[in-house]
């Protein structure tokens, strides 16, 4: 068992992971914005968007090819279905994972009606066939079915009405360019500002009929990571625990305690995250240290710690990633209330709780 004994499920059921689970999904529902208009944030992609339907709405004609591009829980599904309403158009919603075989996509696109939206998320995960016959559709509102095999195969063109095709990716650098190049509108989402997050929780506070106080709602954004998702599912938690130790008013101090409660720290940090920075500052002295052997430390695999802690890390400049391993900044010291050690590397000694985890004064193993 290592010092923090933590488990992989540590890294499966956070609280702080922008990715929806199945309660997420339920409520969400209620809580996403219908309109343009009661979209919170996210200025420029808003008006950029505002005009391109405004603009095919004069000319009576479907929007442009919409890519929104960013990371999860920062309201792409949310704006292709304001998409559809504003348009007064039906939306069908698919991701490019489930579409596996152009066959798949073919069905798809012949029965969508006219101006519809067609919402594809992780649009960067559709299979290669997929993306060629989409490459058609989107530019010439045509598809080419492939009857039979081998030589007697034939392609029977088919037209299709026109339609919006509204694609989201967290990863827009791994879309081929010539998919990239038929979107005629790219929005990127930015991680909201502790405002804008302010905002969206009264907001969800108010359609889910839960009291909170200004304080109680910004100190619940500060531990939302810039994420909307992240944010609701906070303040579902916060209102449990008001509900069940307190009368239900949410204040700082409640919102405080409860997230102290679910190890969500003041600036959004979980146990693992902190478990990954403790290791790194307590064991390692700051760094730099190779990644397998910070993962050991923690006792997680070297891709939880890369890719669940990591990021998050880096983004608020608590950890770097160096050619010589991972080190954590003046910030992360601060941040865990920890003294930096003042001689320079390499003359340090280790410390203890570093030699009693690799039962020896050399040093952890260095990485491969
Ligand atoms: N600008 C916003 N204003 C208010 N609520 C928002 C906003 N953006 C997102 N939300 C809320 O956050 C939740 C997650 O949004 P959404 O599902 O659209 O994210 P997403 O980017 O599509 O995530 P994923 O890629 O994981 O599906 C929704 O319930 C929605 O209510």
């Amino acid at each position: 068992m290592t010092p923090y004994d933590a488990t992989p499920s540590d890294a499966g059921d956070r609280l702080v992971t922008a990715a929806a689970d199945g309660e997420d999904r339920a409520v969400e529902a209620a809580l996403r914005p219908r309109d343009l208009g009661e979209f919170i944030g996210q200025e420029r992609v808003r008006e950029q968007l505002s005009l391109v339907l405004q603009a095919a709405r004069k000319r009576g004609a479907t929007p442009d090819h919409v890519l929104l591009s960013g990371p999860p829980g920062l309201g792409k599904t949310t704006l292709s279905m304001i998409i559809a309403a504003e348009m007064n158009a039906p939306i069908r919603i698919t991701s490019g994972p489930a579409i596996q075989h152009a066959g798949d996509l073919a069905a798809i696109l012949s029965s969508l009606t006219e101006g519809e939206v067609l919402f594809l998320d992780e649009i960067h995960r559709m299979s290669r066939p997929a993306e060629e016959m989409l490459y058609m559709a989107m530019e010439d509102f045509r598809v080419d079915v492939i009857v039979g095999k081998g030589p007697g195969a034939t392609a029977i063109p088919l037209e299709l009405p026109p339609f919006t095709l509204v694609g989201a990716t967290t990863r827009a650098g791994l879309l081929p360019p010539p998919l990239r190049d038929r979107f005629g509108f790219t929005g990127h989402m930015e991680f909201y500002a502790p405002a804008e997050l302010e905002r969206v929780i009264h907001r969800s506070a108010r359609l889910l009929d839960v009291e909170i106080d200004s304080q109680g709602a910004a100190e619940i954004a500060g531990r939302s990571r810039g994420t909307p998702r992240i944010a609701n599912r906070l303040l579902r938690r916060v209102r449990d625990y008001a509900q069940v130790k307190h009368d239900g008013l949410i204040t700082a101090g409640i919102a405080g305690q409860a997230l102290d409660v679910y190890e969500v720290d003041g600036r959004g940090l979980d146990r693992l995250d902190r478990a990954v920075l403790d290791a790194l500052l307590r064991l390692f002295g700051g760094g730099p240290v190779g990644l397998s052997t910070l993962a050991v430390a923690v006792g997680e695999e070297s891709e939880t710690v890369e890719e669940v802690a990591e990021p998050f890390l880096v983004r608020e400049g608590l950890l770097a990633r160096t050619p010589r391993g991972r080190i954590a900044t003046a910030a992360a010291w601060q941040h865990l209330g920890l003294t930096p050690p003042s001689a320079p590397l390499g003359q340090r000694p280790l410390p203890a709780a570093q030699q009693q985890l690799f039962g020896s004064s050399d040093g952890p193993p260095t990485e491969g």
